[in-house]
């Protein structure tokens, strides 16, 4: 497994999963050097991590290891970084006896008889917000590390044939590119157990005071920075709710500037917010913990950038969605999610520039808020196609099984 260094996209990796389904199944992970100790801890011991050393590209911190180090231009010089890894992995591989690289895909005939139409529904609403055609069932995956093409599986296998050209020899049908994808599922929170990490007492304290439902959440993933301005519109807009809040931004880190943050935030606090919410909206920076939150009895709302682990983990814990936006597939997230699925609101933007201001914000909280009947109702069901057991289980026995075939078509 080589996902691009950004923890949103490490996060969701599952070895825990397949190596459950098979004792032999053995997962190597590449991650940058810097990131080892927090991805050994996020996959306690269900997979062997293999650091790789990002070669030195001009203006790269040389502390760099993952986009949460970086600015967005960073990132862009993070993806030149990680693609220069390739004759590193182009070694690691060749010590493999077969060739199995991480990829992204789809394949919607492997959907069983109950799961088909929700699951076959799911992938062509996002395909054809792609623009991809549904037939072949493959979504190549680019070629750069700029992130996953957007489809909903974060495990997956690419199968290259031994010679450029050559087709592959695999069962499994396989368009004449060369590239097999399976697809596993996207790997939504488990249930809480008991033994669950709790939440910290000091958001467990302050969101207790408030009743069931009414604490609006705001967080926008590990490496979505609002600019000032919209994070102040978005402050102003939480606050017209007249909802209690907790507002989460972060900026990025740079070297020596990790005293900044601090005095970012003042920067974007609009002044006399604090005395004004009298402690009913709190605004922090720095890593929280978002499913303990999602999951708290007090919180009915939460206002997301439509990162895909954020959505799913919203809403799995039963919140009502804003999204908001900011980049990349984050777009084509929100317009799945809130247009074709029904299952939150999308905050109004202004058409010449994209444009929000703080009335968009309370309209769309209101909004979700509101949401009712046939709404909830296509919640409750994507909440529970995400939730059941047999289907993610099957995802990933489907998706280890085709794995083999890969294999043994190359033997
Ligand atoms: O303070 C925080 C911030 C994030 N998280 C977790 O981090 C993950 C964030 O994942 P996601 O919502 O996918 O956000 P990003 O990390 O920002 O996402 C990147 O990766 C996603 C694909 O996984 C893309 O959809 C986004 O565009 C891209 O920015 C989730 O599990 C969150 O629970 C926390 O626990 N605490």
């Amino acid at each position: 497994m080589f996902p691009w260094p950004a923890f949103g996209h490490i996060s969701p990796f599952a070895p825990r999963k397949l190596v459950s389904i098979d004792s032999k199944i053995r997962v190597t992970f590449l991650t940058s050097a810097g990131t080892v100790p927090r991805v050994e801890a996020m996959l306690a011991s269900s997979a062997k991590v293999t650091p790789l050393s990002l070669p030195h590209i001009p203006g790269l911190p040389s502390c760099a290891s993952s986009t949460a180090d970086l600015t967005a231009d960073g990132a862009e010089l993070l993806k030149l970084a990680v693609d220069a890894t390739s004759p590193s992995v182009s070694a690691l591989l060749a010590d493999r006896p077969h060739r199995l690289r991480h990829a992204v895909g789809v394949r919607p005939r492997k959907a069983s008889r109950r799961q088909g139409p929700l699951l076959r529904r799911l992938l062509r609403l996002l395909l054809r917000l792609h623009h991809r055609p549904l037939s072949p069932p493959v979504v190549r995956p680019r070629r750069t590390h700029g992130g996953p093409t957007r489809v909903p599986c974060h495990v997956g296998a690419r199968h290259r044939a031994s010679s450029p050209g050559t087709a592959p020899t695999s069962t499994t049908s396989a368009p004449s590119t060369g590239t097999t994808s399976a697809c596993s599922s996207p790997d939504p929170p488990p249930p809480r157990h008991h033994d669950d990490e709790e939440l910290d007492d000091r958001w467990a304290t302050w969101l207790s005071a408030f009743p069931d439902a009414s604490v609006i959440f705001a967080s926008f993933g590990s490496e979505t920075f609002l600019p000032a301005a919209a994070a102040t519109e978005l402050l102003l807009g939480l606050e017209a709710t007249r909802s209690p809040f907790l507002a989460v931004l972060n900026f990025p880190k740079q070297a020596a500037m990790d005293d900044a943050a601090a005095t970012e935030l003042e920067a974007i606090i609009p002044v006399g917010l604090e005395e004004r919410l009298e402690g009913r909206g709190v605004v922090h920076t720095g890593w929280v913990q978002q499913q303990q939150i999602l999951r708290h009895r007090s919180v009915g709302c939460f206002v997301n950038h439509a990162g895909f682990s954020s959505v799913v983990e919203g809403l799995v814990a039963g919140c009502r969605l804003v999204m908001l936006p900011m980049k990349v597939e984050q777009h084509f997230n929100a317009r799945l999610f809130a247009r074709e699925l029904r299952v939150g609101v999308e905050v109004a933007r202004r058409d010449e520039d994209g444009w929000f201001g703080r009335q968009d914000v309370r309209d769309a909280v209101e909004a979700a808020v509101a949401s009712g009947g046939g709404e909830e109702d296509d919640a409750r069901k994507w909440r529970e196609f995400f939730t059941n057991e047999d289907v993610q289980s099957k995802f990933a026995v489907d998706f280890v099984r085709e794995l083999k075939e890969v294999v043994k078509g190359q033997a």
